[in-house]
């Protein structure tokens, strides 16, 4: 992304407070209008009161001097009030974006990126980027207004000496420039460092029980060092090109004022600059020094917020929104009826080019009917399922619910209609109750009634009504989980239900349990269920067998069983073995 385009974008954020930052604008050229003046009533004092022995000019241009101060501080409070409010505002808009956004990315997104990863590329963007609020962005515009009256009152005072300031601005730009160069190297360093560690530490924490399972203590410690050396090493750099920047600038302005000193003296000298002149000139020559050195620096100061102004802008335009339907948004239909069937038609899909993973399946499945999904680990049966809840696209073929593409669908309403308990159930950390109400209005009557039907009644009366069940109901276990799941799906009394290997946790009455439902709640319900357990399998209509790279065969569970030995194999592989 050119960088020209990061600022245009930059530019734009702020529009919606055009008025906020055009009382700031107003502030500022008052307060450097105020400013000017003071460097001249200083003169005055020296020249007209304290050299002349005037006590009344002393006291009159003090006094107007203190007023100047007082109300320039006003002015600077006032500013500060809405420059706080503007940088909280462009904050909070550029975190909601970058969230609802996320709320919004297709599925595989989340494939290539995790939670650390995110939270902490999130936060640096938005944290780097919204400092074209700070204070010191303020500042320098502030210094640009004032460099402008400094200029005349140095050429009201001495054009010679004006001369001299005026080539000493080259050396600095010159100066700045080198540092801004280094600062952006190492500010690109420490992000991709930064994001670099937190995919790792994500990966890392989320694998701490194999971790000491397998004894990889010792080399994760090894990893964790190499990674972490790499970024403090970036925040050292930065720190000492930070002080050599401060260090460098220091010296210049000091350079000067000692040409100015001596300069100046040499004009006092021969009468043509007068004592108060040369220390009015000196403070006009900070008006135009500062303020050339604080612009340059602004570049110094933006090499922190260009690189990370373009991940966060990479982020909002590549990663590709899952709302953007393949239709034209004029046939968008908002209330999918599910009258009917579901149907694959021809539909192929590949993660990666020229490895299908499903080659044209077609199937179609009527209202009401019970549909088993069976195939050996990485046939493509979670696969076919996300393609079902739009998480991805076929890549060729359509999908149709009632006849029409499914994408033709409103995606929040096309998925109200269907109920899914996932391969891997994700809870959130709050009671039972909240987790199987979660986005519906539903009675406690009723979740009650849901939760003696999924086996899960001896959790709730064994645990408190407020019993949080933790991080991704880490304080259940793997069986009460996928009851629940099983329950905040039933809930939602949609009329497509689908089931991914919902058994595999469950003991032998909750697996019949399932069955159960299957006569009962689900009876009038389409049911798509991925399993290989023989005692469901027996009670639904129809499987779908999937083979690694072959189209979908189908037929009944009996049939399979007589003719196809490798399905003999996995319904039989899932039987209990008896002890002997
Ligand atoms: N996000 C992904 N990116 C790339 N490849 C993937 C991704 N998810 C799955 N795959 C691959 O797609 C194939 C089908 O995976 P899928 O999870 O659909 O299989 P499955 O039949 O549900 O397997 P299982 O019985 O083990 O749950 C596998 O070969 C898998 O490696």
């Amino acid at each position: 992304m050119k960088e020209s385009i990061v600022y245009k974008r930059l530019a734009a954020t702020f529009r919606p407070y055009l008025k906020t930052v055009t009382i700031i604008l107003i502030c500022l050229i008052l307060s450097a209008g105020l400013n000017i003046l003071l460097p001249l009533t200083s003169k005055i004092i020296v020249d007209q009161g304290l050299l002349k022995g005037n006590m009344q000019a002393v006291i009159l241009y003090t006094s107007a001097a203190f007023l100047i101060v007082c109300l320039d501080k006003l002015l600077n409070v006032c500013k500060e009030t809405f420059r706080a409010g503007l940088s909280a505002q462009v904050t909070f808009s550029l975190f909601e974006k970058a969230y609802l956004h996320l709320t919004r990315v297709r599925m595989s997104y989340f494939n290539r990126t995790n939670e650390a990863e995110l939270l902490n590329q999130i936060g640096t963007d938005v944290g780097n980027v919204s400092r074209i609020t700070d204070s010191g962005v303020f500042f320098v515009i502030m210094q640009a207004f004032s460099m402008i009256g400094g200029l005349c009152g140095l050429l009201l005072i001495n054009w010679k000496m004006t001369v001299i300031v005026l080539c000493f601005l080259p050396i600095k730009y010159v100066v700045v420039k080198y540092f801004v160069k280094r600062r952006k190297k190492l500010v690109g360093d420490l992000i991709e460092g930064s994001s670099d560690f937190a995919q790792w530490f994500g990966e890392s924490v989320g694998g701490m029980k194999e971790q000491r399972m397998f004894g990889l203590i010792p080399h994760k410690h090894q990893q964790f060092s190499s990674k972490q050396r790499r970024i403090v090493e970036s925040e050292r750099k930065l720190s000492l090109l930070d002080a050599w920047n401060i260090a460098s600038e220091s010296i210049l302005i000091q350079l000067l004022m000692m040409f100015l000193y001596v300069v100046g003296a040499n004009l006092i000298f021969r009468l043509q600059l007068t004592v108060g002149g040369i220390f009015a000139f000196v403070s006009y020559s900070a008006y135009v020094t500062t303020p050339v050195f604080a612009i340059l620096n602004i570049g110094y100061m933006l090499a922190e917020v260009v690189p990370s102004a373009i991940r966060y802008y990479q982020f909002l335009d590549w990663a590709e929104e899952e709302t953007s339907n393949s239709v034209t948004p004029a046939s968008i239909l908002t209330e999918p009826p599910f009258e009917d069937h579901i149907a694959f038609h021809n539909v192929s899909f590949s993660y990666t080019k020229d490895e299908p993973v499903l080659p044209h399946v077609s199937f179609r499945i009527a209202r009401g009917e019970k549909v088993a999904i069976i195939g050996a680990n990485g046939a493509g049966k979670s696969t076919l399922l996300d393609l079902i809840m739009r998480f991805s696209q076929p890549d060729q073929g359509i999908i149709t619910y009632d006849g029409i593409d499914i994408q033709s669908y409103e995606i929040d309403e096309y998925r109200s209609q269907i109920a899914l308990v996932s391969q891997q159930v994700y809870l959130f950390d709050t009671t039972i109750f909240g987790n199987i109400r979660i986005g519906t209005e539903v009675t406690n009557d009723a979740i009650e009634a849901i939760i003696a039907e999924v086996g899960l009644e001896e959790l709730v009366r064994n645990s408190a009504d407020d019993f949080p069940i933790g991080s991704n109901g880490s304080r259940l276990s793997g069986g009460q989980r996928q009851k629940i799941a099983m329950a905040r799906a039933l809930i939602r009394e949609a009329p497509l239900f689908i089931l991914d290997e919902v058994t595999s946790n469950l003991d032998t009455a909750a697996r019949l349990n399932v069955q159960q439902l299957l006569k009962t709640r689900l009876r009038d319900k389409t049911v798509i269920i991925v399993t290989h357990r023989s005692e469901i399998l027996a009670h639904v209509d129809r499987v779908i067998l999937l083979e690694n790279g072959e189209p979908a065969q189908i037929g009944s569970h009996s049939h399979f069983m007589t003719c196809h030995a490798e399905y003999r194999g996995w319904v039989l592989g899932e039987e209990e073995i008896p002890i002997k």
